[in-house]
């Protein structure tokens, strides 16, 4: 999305909170957060550990469990309200509209059945829209298999155990496109995989996102693989989305603070980790959450306001986003830009 070009937005979070009861009081994940996923393109949600990443997508999936409860704000998925889709709407939305790879995903294999009858019971317990035979169903598994660069016939009769943990993950890719969805979330796709498997893994989901036209939700701490894959970053901080914008802007001059900080700071697949230099202090404590900004007490530029008054977010028309009192309305955003 260079200067100019308008985003259509598959995916619009508007004023998004998500709540969890803990022992010590209401943990807010997720503070009145606003975010887009354009059509057709892949965006990177990035931010340290806790930041609400996770928290952001399920509810994209409308997968937060109770007691987690979103208090207040709307997600338009391609025009619908998914807040308010009723029992059978929710069921065609998940898979045919949204499917999510989970983290460490390839762990919720059933390790007693084999992968055939596994993607059988999920075509069968999920396609709403349209009704598929069982040689369909296979030959879309095989098609599918044959694409992330399995051979379906060892493993559709494999168990999980006789796969290794890349196998097993493309497996789950895989499953994710079975009923040809809209937006695939990918959490952390490749954790726990080794470098050379998580390259290839990368490889295959920008093949698919390219030949099958699939918008993608990539949530990954890993700075380095952004840079190579996305093509719209956003920026999470403290259950917020502190900046999001063109991810060639972003790593030319990003904006705001904790970005400039966490594209220095994150180890990465692809770079000399050497180089790296953590952030200096750590992220608030969402039960106790310091005023003003919430990134005020690790920032270099903090001043009064900051630690008075949380900034409001600015818009730019190339839809660059930031949350700062350094960029008090759009034109100081584009300022900055070309100073
Ligand atoms: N079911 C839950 N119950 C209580 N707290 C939760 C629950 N799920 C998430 N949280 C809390 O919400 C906050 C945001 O978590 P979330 O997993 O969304 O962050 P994240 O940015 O995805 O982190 P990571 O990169 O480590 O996955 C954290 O403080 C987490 O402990």
């Amino acid at each position: 999305m260079k200067e100019g070009n308008i985003i259509e937005p598959l995916v619009e979070v508007k004023g998004l909170t998500i709540e969890f009861p803990v022992r010590s009081g209401l943990l807010r994940a997720v503070n009145e957060a606003d975010f887009v996923i354009p059509k057709g393109k892949i965006t990177a949600l990035v931010g340290e550990s806790g930041s609400g990443k996770s928290t952001m997508a399920s509810a994209i999936m409308r997968a937060i469990t109770v007691p987690g409860l979103v208090s207040g704000g709307s997600i338009t998925f391609d025009g619908r309200d998914v807040m308010s889709l009723g029992k059978k709407e929710l069921q065609a939305y998940k898979w045919e509209q949204v499917s999510m790879v989970f983290q460490a995903a390839q762990n919720a294999l059933n390790p007693v059945v084999r992968i055939k009858e596994q993607i059988m019971e999920t075509f069968l317990a999920h396609a709403r829209s349209k009704p598929y035979t069982e040689k369909q169903m296979t030959e879309r598994a095989r098609n599918l298999l044959d694409y992330v660069r399995l051979d379906p016939d060892r493993v559709l009769n494999s168990f999980p155990h006789e796969l290794s943990g890349g196998m097993k993950q493309r497996v789950m890719i895989a499953f994710s496109l079975l009923l040809d969805p809209k937006l695939v979330i990918l959490d952390e796709p490749t954790t726990a995989l080794d470098v050379i498997t998580q390259a290839y893994i990368f490889d295959i989901l920008k093949k698919i996102h390219k030949e099958m036209n699939i918008t993608m939700l990539l949530l990954t701490h890993d700075i380095g693989v952004v840079a190579k894959t996305a093509d719209r970053v956003g920026v999470m901080y403290a259950g917020n989305v502190v900046e999001a914008g063109d991810v060639f802007d972003m790593f030319k001059r990003p904006k705001h603070p904790y970005t400039a900080k966490l594209m220095k700071a994150v180890p990465s697949l692809y770079e000399d980790v050497s180089e790296r230099k953590g952030i200096p202090g750590s992220p608030p404590d969402l039960l106790d959450m310091p005023p003003g900004c919430p990134f005020h007490p690790r920032c270099d530029y903090a001043h009064d306001k900051c630690r008075k008054h949380n900034p409001i977010k600015v818009y730019t028309p190339a839809g660059h986003e930031v949350a700062c009192h350094l960029y008090p309305n759009p034109e100081s955003v584009a300022e900055v830009r070309t100073s």
